[in-house]
This record gives structure tokens, C-alpha cells and sequence, in this order.
């Protein structure tokens, strides 16, 4: 199939290796002149594991242009901008609403329009009526949702390995199914077959779930901290039940990025739009939004005179594997210690400090982070930050006071090492 893909982000260069990958030609369309100077150059402008060799491998079927009458000339089209959060927590659907004034003038043959980008409901039904009032004659286009799932950091496994696709159609809509079958025929999962609205409900209440779990996990950390009970063995004793699941019950600092927290707050003003008061939502978003309170207080608790100290801070990235800072709480964290007068000394693999913040530095190694640090903070659960060295991570501080902030070290070895831990709901 000859494919174009609008927005080359996470979601749209990820999805374009995997198709390129399962044998169709890819174009990919981007405004950003930047980045498609880069790809076009061999250069793949974001940190995804995998990602530049699976488009390296792929490359003869795989084009990068910034023009979208060219992206427009394809039969299939696929909607991958982004799209953030309004102030009011709204989401910003200028640039999905660009796309599609741009599109309208220029089908002249058949197209399927597939919206990837997260949508709140009702967006793909918009997008239908927009393509009618603009004069687009309805026998030469079908819209379709289908919501991506996938997770920065294993993109490429969780696209190839998808545990659904969703694919939402009109209720007229007898050819598109067969469309995204051989679009996807190179992947092998159940199909959830619903209406456009079904499916932007599906992704949604996915996101939400997920992140109502962390939320649950981290309330539950704080009522064990209480009763000095450890928050991950309450997490694999409830993980085993086949209700509840093992996954995203890792309590720590909370959830980021740059897509719970933004569908989390459009999901809450959908819902509102239809006055109903969603109050899981909001609980969700308040638990989320007063952990990194809960690990300040925590800090305030065990360190005398907390601004007068260095803090080295392990972690910037929103979650380990990936370069995105956007929303991360391991950065907000940053932030708040900055604001109370803490001098720090952060440090990721991948990230880099999206602000400039006072006496804050960003080191290239661990070591160079550890160096006069009073306190060490772990805002980020990288796995080379699971296997450090103790021994050696004690001769560099000048204190012995290390902040689990992500519930991922092992104790006992640090605890070997001469180093105090702490954390919330740690036991
Ligand atoms: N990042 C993730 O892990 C996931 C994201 N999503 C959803 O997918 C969508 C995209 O997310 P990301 O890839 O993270 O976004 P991103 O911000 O990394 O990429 C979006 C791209 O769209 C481009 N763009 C914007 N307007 C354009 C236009 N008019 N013409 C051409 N290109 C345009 C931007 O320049 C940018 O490169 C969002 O709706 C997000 O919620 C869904 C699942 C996973
Ligand atoms: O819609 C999206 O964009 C995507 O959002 C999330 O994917 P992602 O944001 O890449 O990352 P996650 O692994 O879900 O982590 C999100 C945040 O929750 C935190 N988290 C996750 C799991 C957990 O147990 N505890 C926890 O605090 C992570 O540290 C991170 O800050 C979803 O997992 C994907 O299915 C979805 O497609």
C-alpha cells in the first residue's frame, strides 16, 4: 500500500518503520522543516529504542517531505500531529484542524483518512462534516479512528505486537475494515470494531484507567508509609489477582508525560461539556498532582536544613527510555527543590533539562552528578540507575541520604553500602 503519514513524532515515524517494516512505501509529512531535513539526512530526530535502525532498514521505502499536497496525492492517509492540552485542559486540535483544511482541496481521488492522533470524542464525526462543508464529495473519502496504544520506549515492539487494533467507522462505512486489515496484515491482533466516536472513547478511558491505577498505587504508598508497611509488596499481593494485574502498580513520584496528563484533564472537560462531574477523574489528577509534595515533605523530614543542601538528582526524563521531558515529574521535581534553594547536580542518559533553573546543572555521568552531593534523588527508574555501584556511589557524596523516589533500588545493597534509604511506602 502506498501510505502517507501526517506528523512525524513518536507516534507518526514509529508507525511509519512498522509499516514500512510489514511491506508498505511510506511518506512522511511534517511542517517542521528542521526535522525532515534531519530524517532526510539519515537522522532520526527523537530517542526511541530501535527506531533509526528499523528506518535505516527500511529506508527505500520510506520518503520525508514538508509538503502535504504531496502527502495529499497518496490513498491513504494517516493523522499523527499532536495534539496538547489548552490552558483550561481542553485539547488543542489546531493542528488536526489545519491538516484537514489543507487535505479538503486537494482529494480528487478516493482517500482513507485515519485519525492515529488522540482525539476527544466526537473529533472524527467533525472531521467527516468539515470535508462535506468544504465541498468534498462523500464518495471520495472515509474517515476512520483508529487510536494508537503504544508506549514510548518499547514503541516499535508494542506496535508490532499490538494487543488490539481499534478501528472506528461510519455506520455507512462498508470498505475502510478491509482497508486497515491489509494495512495491518503484517500484525497479528483482534480487531475492536466500533463507531468513530467508540473508538475515541476507547482511548481515552484507556489512558484514564492506567492512570487511575498509578494514582490508586501512590495513595495506597502513602497510607503504608503510615503503617511503615512496603508499598511494592502490597503491589505484587494485589498484582496476582487476575482482576487487578501486575501492571502499573509502580508507585513513585507519579504519572507524566505527554499523553496521561493532557487525556486525563480532556477527558474530565468532555465530560463536563455534558455536565456530568467526573470525580474518579478528578481524584486521579489530585493524587497525581501532590505526590511530588508528598517526597518534598518527606525530604523536609529527614534532611536539616533542606535549601542549604546539594541534591544530585538521577533522572530528568518523564520515564526511563526515552528522551521526552515533556510533563515529567522527575523535572518538576527538579523545579520545586530549585525553588526552596537546593543547589543540584541532575543527571539522565537521554533527557536533557527542557529550562534553565536556578543552581540547577546538568552533568554528562552519574559520578560528575555525585560529586558534593548531600542528598541523592532518584526521579527516574533507569535501569543503569538500578545497578549502580554503591560502594562507589558513597565515596563520591559527601552524605549517606539517598531518596528512592521511583521505589525501584534494592535496599539491602544500599543499605551494605553504608547509605540511608528512604522513600514512600517503602516499609
Ligand atoms: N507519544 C506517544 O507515546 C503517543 C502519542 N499518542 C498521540 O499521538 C499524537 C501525536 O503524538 P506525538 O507523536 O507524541 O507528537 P509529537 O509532538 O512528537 O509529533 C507531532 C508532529 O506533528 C507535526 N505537525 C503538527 N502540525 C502539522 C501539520 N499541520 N502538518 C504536518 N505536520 C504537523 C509536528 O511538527 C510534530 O513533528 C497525539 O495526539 C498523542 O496524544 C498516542 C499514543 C502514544
Ligand atoms: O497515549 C499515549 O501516549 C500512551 O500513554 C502511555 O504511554 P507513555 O506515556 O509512553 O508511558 P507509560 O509507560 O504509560 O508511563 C506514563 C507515566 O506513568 C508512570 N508510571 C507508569 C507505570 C507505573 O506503574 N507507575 C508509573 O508511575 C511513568 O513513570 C510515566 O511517567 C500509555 O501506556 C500508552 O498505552 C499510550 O499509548
Amino acid at each position: 500500500m502506498n501510505i502517507a503519514i501526517i506528523g512525524a513524532g513518536y507516534v507518526g515515524l514509529t508507525t511509519a518503520a512498522v509499516l514500512a517494516e510489514v511491506g508498505h512505501t511510506v511518506c512522511c509529512v511534517d511542517q517542521d522543516v528542521h526535522k525532515i531535513e534531519q530524517l532526510n539526512n539519515g537522522n532520526v530526530p527523537i530517542y526511541e529504542p530501535g527506531l533509526s535502525e528499523l528506518m535505516e532498514k527500511n529506508k527505500s521505502s520510506l520518503t520525508f517531505t514538508t509538503s502535504l499536497i504531496e502527502g495529499a496525492t497518496f490513498p491513504v492517509i494517516i493523522i499523527c500531529v499532536g495534539t496538547p492540552s489548552l490552558p483550561d485542559g481542553n485539547t488543542d486540535l489546531r493542528f488536526l484542524q489545519s491538516v484537514i483544511d489543507q487535505l479538503a482541496p486537494h482529494i480528487h481521488s478516493h482517500k482513507t483518512i485515519i485519525t492515529k492522533s488522540t482525539v476527544p470524542p466526537g473529533t472524527n464525526e467533525w472531521i467527516y462534516e468539515t470535508l462535506i462543508e468544504k465541498g468534498v464529495p462523500p464518495h471520495l473519502f472515509h474517515v476512520v479512528s483508529n487510536p494508537e496504544f503504544l508506549r514510548e520506549g518499547s514503541a516499535i515492539s508494542d506496535m508490532l505486537h499490538a494487543d488490539k487494533i481499534v478501528v472506528g467507522l461510519r455506520r455507512d462505512d462498508d470498505q475502510s475494515l478491509e482497508v486497515m486489515k491489509t494495512m495491518y496484515a503484517g500484525i497479528s491482533a483482534p480487531y475492536i470494531v466500533t463507531s468513530l466516536t467508540g473508538a475515541e472513547m476507547i482511548k481515552y478511558a484507556s489512558n484514564a484507567f492506567l492512570a487511575m491505577k498509578i494514582s490508586f498505587i501512590n495513595e495506597i504508598a502513602r497510607i503504608c508509609d503510615a503503617f511503615s508497611v512496603n508499598v511494592n509488596d502490597v503491589a505484587k499481593g494485589i498484582g496476582y489477582d487476575p482482576r487487578i494485574g501486575p501492571h502499573f502498580l509502580q508507585a513513585g513520584l507519579g504519572y507524566g508525560g505527554s499523553c496521561f496528563p493532557k487525556d486525563v484533564r480532556s477527558l474530565e472537560q468532555t465530560a463536563r461539556s455534558k455536565n456530568i462531574e467526573p470525580l474518579l477523574l478528578q481524584a486521579t489528577q489530585r493524587v497525581n498532582e501532590s505526590q511530588i509534595d508528598v517526597y518534598l515533605r518527606k525530604l523536609h523530614e529527614t534532611v536539616h536544613d533542606l535549601p542549604r543542601q546539594t541534591i544530585a538528582v538521577l533522572g530528568i526524563a518523564f520515564k526511563p527510555n526515552t528522551d521526552d521531558t515533556r510533563e515529567s515529574p522527575a523535572e518538576r521535581f527538579i523545579r520545586q527543590l530549585s525553588n526552596i534553594g537546593c543547589t543540584i547536580r541532575a543527571y539522565d542518559p537521554k533527557a536533557t533539562l527542557s529550562s534553565d533553573m536556578p543552581n540547577v546543572i546538568q552533568t554528562s555521568t552519574v559520578m560528575e552528578a555525585l560529586n558534593e552531593a548531600d542528598v541523592l534523588v532518584i526521579a527516574t527508574d533507569w535501569p543503569e540507575f538500578q545497578q549502580l555501584d554503591w560502594e562507589k556511589v558513597k565515596q563520591r557524596m559527601n552524605g549517606i541520604l539517598v531518596l528512592d523516589a521511583r521505589n525501584c533500588l534494592n535496599r539491602k545493597k544500599l543499605e551494605e553500602a553504608g547509605l540511608h534509604y528512604i522513600g514512600v511506602g517503602v516499609g
